[in-house]
């Protein structure tokens, strides 16, 4: 690709009235693919590195490679208008395959209209598109009168049982819809949360938001596994992303009522708060039998190696791995994707850390449910944390082409 990093946009409408021949020129090429627009490099060096594909039958952001940041943000309707929201979906779609590739939305962030506002806010002008992905899901509360949805509602999208021990705080859970944006640079990930919400402004408002920093699971079982906030190795048996078989088993959904869903899957959120103070003060063997394996290496106990297979009768009965592991629950798995959140102090002098856990399964009823009750009910690891916010999203398939749209086969 020859587009300059977020720099450029479809040449602005001044630029193409103004350049005359020129600006025909540039048309032409860009119905042939690529474009080498006047003035590239002033805001970055070209590159297609960091691309991830925007369209396939799986949205990206799920499967692919996690990314080292997240923005994640619900946002409710307030539009009643049918048609509006489906139009906001559809310029949705074409900013998330422009801010995808690198790309500044529509117009830019510069060279338009003087009276108007830029089409793209510019804090990424410059910057590579750092595999940013972005992924939608639809909320259970979308699926009420007000757009006439409330015969598509997946059973699978059963809102979610009250657990021993949650602390739901109502302003940090739910939303009608999600946008998850993953990237390797912050910036990148809260510019396309930004714009999304901008051009969504008076259809959507911001419910909540969530901003993350190291991943607490990796869907790359060859990479490095990284650390949590309690400093284990988090995500060594996560479901990798090149695991077809375990992926057409246990995250892509196969549609079962609500067709429009086949090829998507279903996002479990939970903000899930750490007390690391009290942790910082308990035991290396207690921290251990916690989690059902060793610090330094990751290995479950009475093993060695960090992918060595657990031997769960090993194990405490109220450890963590033993009570969720797939054998303990029946065969339940999802794919794990969480980042760690630092969100300043509490007031009583401790972090507001934790871990924004985002699990994505088939069907939540026998993904993450079975596994939350086992561990709400036992788990030695409640001790140290509190689950404070929670919601459950359909996340549809991916965008098929340029004519394809987020939601296309709910709404049509
Ligand atoms: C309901 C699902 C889960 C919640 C909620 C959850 C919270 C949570 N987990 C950790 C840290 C670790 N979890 C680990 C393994 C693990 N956790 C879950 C599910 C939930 N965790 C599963 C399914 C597994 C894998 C079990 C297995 O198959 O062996 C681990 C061990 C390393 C690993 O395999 O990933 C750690 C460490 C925290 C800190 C936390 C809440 C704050
Ligand atoms: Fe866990």
């Amino acid at each position: 690709m020859s587009e300059k990093p977020h720099g450029d946009a479809a040449p602005s409408r001044r630029a193409v009235l103004g350049w005359g021949g020129a600006g025909l020129a540039l048309g032409a090429a860009a119905v042939g693919g690529t474009v080498a627009v006047a003035g590239a490099g002033e805001d970055g060096p070209s590159s297609s590195d960091g691309v991830v594909p925007f369209h396939g039958r799986h949205q990206a952001g799920i499967a692919t490679p996690v990314q080292d940041r997240l923005h994640f943000a619900a946002f409710d309707v307030r539009t009643k208008d049918r048609a509006e929201l489906v139009r906001m979906l559809k310029e949705w779609t074409r900013a998330a395959e422009r801010m995808t590739a690198g790309r500044a939305v529509g117009e830019g962030a510069y060279g338009g209209i003087p009276e108007a506002p830029p089409d793209d806010t510019g804090e990424a002008l410059g910057l590579p598109a750092s595999r940013l992905t972005l992924t939608i899901g639809f909320g259970p509360s979308l699926f009420d009168d007000r757009f006439g949805l409330a015969g598509r509602r997946p059973d699978a999208l059963e809102d979610l049982p009250k657990f021993p021990g949650d602390n739901l705080d109502p302003a940090r859970s739910g939303g009608d819809l999600c946008v998850q944006a993953c990237a390797d640079d912050p910036q990148v990930a809260v510019h396309a949360i930004r714009n999304l919400t901008r051009i969504g402004f008076g259809t959507v408002a911001i419910r909540w938001s969530q901003l993350g920093f190291g991943k607490t699971s990796s869907t790359t079982p060859e990479a490095q596994t990284p650390r949590n906030l309690f400093g284990f190795k988090d995500g060594t048996r996560n479901i990798s992303g090149t695991d077809t078989a375990s992926l057409d088993q246990h995250v892509w959904a196969g549609g079962g009522n609500a067709g429009w869903m086949a090829g998507g899957s279903y996002l479990v959120a939970r903000r899930i708060r750490m007390n690391v103070e009290t942790w910082d003060r308990t035991s290396l063997q207690e921290q251990e039998d916690v989690f059902g394996r060793d610090k330094r290496r990751g290995a479950a106990v009475g093993r060695s190696g960090e992918h060595d297979e657990p031997f769960l009768k090993a194990m405490k009965p109220d450890s963590h791995v033993r009570l969720a592991h797939p054998d303990s629950n029946g065969g339940a798995a999802m794919l794990r994707r969480g980042y760690s959140f630092t969100d300043g102090t509490d007031g009583l002098g401790r972090l507001d850390a934790g871990l924004f856990f985002l699990a994505y399964q088939s069907d939540p009823r026998t993904g993450f449910v079975p596994v939350q009750r086992a561990l709400a009910r036992s788990d030695a690891l409640n001790e140290y944390i509190q689950h404070v916010g929670s919601a459950l999203f359909a996340v549809p398939p991916g965008v098929r082409d340029e004519d394809d749209w987020w939601g296309r086969a709910l709404f049509t």
